[in-house]
């Protein structure tokens, strides 16, 4: 039995169950609109699997799923080494946003990783402790911090409305995916001119651990 992952709710769902569709693999949520069960249709062998997006990617890591439908940012933040544990199939075309350093949009002064860098090293003289950054992203914002030389803060992990933790002074910055841009906006927050950590977008992934000629004949059944 191939077991391919699918996010269990929202957009992401619709647009992979879509995606699947125009390729010949019809797939429904059983059940109660409540019960994270599914089925696939068209082809033989073939389960699907209802999972968090965030969890996707371990699954994959793992070999419990042979497919998976997920983000780039996830994925490449979740997993290390990730090119050794998935491969990507196909972009699937949605899902985009933006991974970006974000600052109050008051700081004049800072537009750069370069003054962010000087801001942190002020920070922590005025303060005694280091400028603090929320996210979920820890390892993309760590090594993309790293590559380029600011060293001066410290991650505070934050899982969801992470733009409001500067107004409720838990961070001075963030890092977290836009895509529209309001929210930033709305939380008085600016990107960092050279802050783009990653653009991201749904993906179909194939785990590492997964091999054999009836996972091949199915990616090329759908095109790939
Ligand atoms: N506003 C958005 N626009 C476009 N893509 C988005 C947006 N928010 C999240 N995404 C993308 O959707 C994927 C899932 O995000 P996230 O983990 O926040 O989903 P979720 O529905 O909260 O999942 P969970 O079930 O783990 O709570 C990520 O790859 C992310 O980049
Ligand atoms: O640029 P925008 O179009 O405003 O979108 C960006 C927002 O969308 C996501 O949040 P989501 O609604 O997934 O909730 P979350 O805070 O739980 O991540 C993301 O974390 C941002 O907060």
């Amino acid at each position: 039995m191939i077991r391919i992952g699918v996010p269990s709710k929202g957009r992401l769902m619709e647009k992979t169950f879509d995606w699947f569709g125009q390729r010949g693999l019809k797939m429904t949520r059983t059940g109660n609109e409540r019960e994270y069960a599914g089925a696939v249709e068209g082809a033989d062998n073939v389960s699907l699997v209802l999972l968090s997006a965030g969890e996707i990617p371990r699954e994959l890591a793992a070999g419990r799923i042979d497919l998976g439908v997920t983000g780039t940012d996830l994925v490449r933040d979740k997993l290390a080494n990730w090119e050794t544990k998935v491969s990507e199939v196909a972009p699937l075309g949605f899902g985009h946003a933006d991974l970006v350093i974000a600052i109050p949009a008051c700081w004049i002064d800072v537009e750069t990783l370069d003054d962010l860098d000087a801001a942190a090293s002020a920070f922590r003289r005025a303060h005694g402790h280091r400028l603090r950054i929320a996210t979920k992203y820890h390892r993309l914002v760590r090594d993309f911090l790293a590559s380029h030389g600011v060293a001066d803060y410290q991650l505070t992990d934050s899982q969801g409305a992470t733009e409001g933790t500067v107004k409720n002074q838990t961070a001075e910055a963030i890092a977290d995916i836009t895509s529209s841009g309001e929210t930033l906006r709305a939380n008085h927050l600016k990107i960092l001119s050279d802050g783009l950590i990653l653009q991201s977008q749904a993906t179909l992934y194939r785990a590492t651990l997964s091999q054999g000629p009836e996972i091949d004949a199915l990616i090329k059944r759908i095109g790939f």
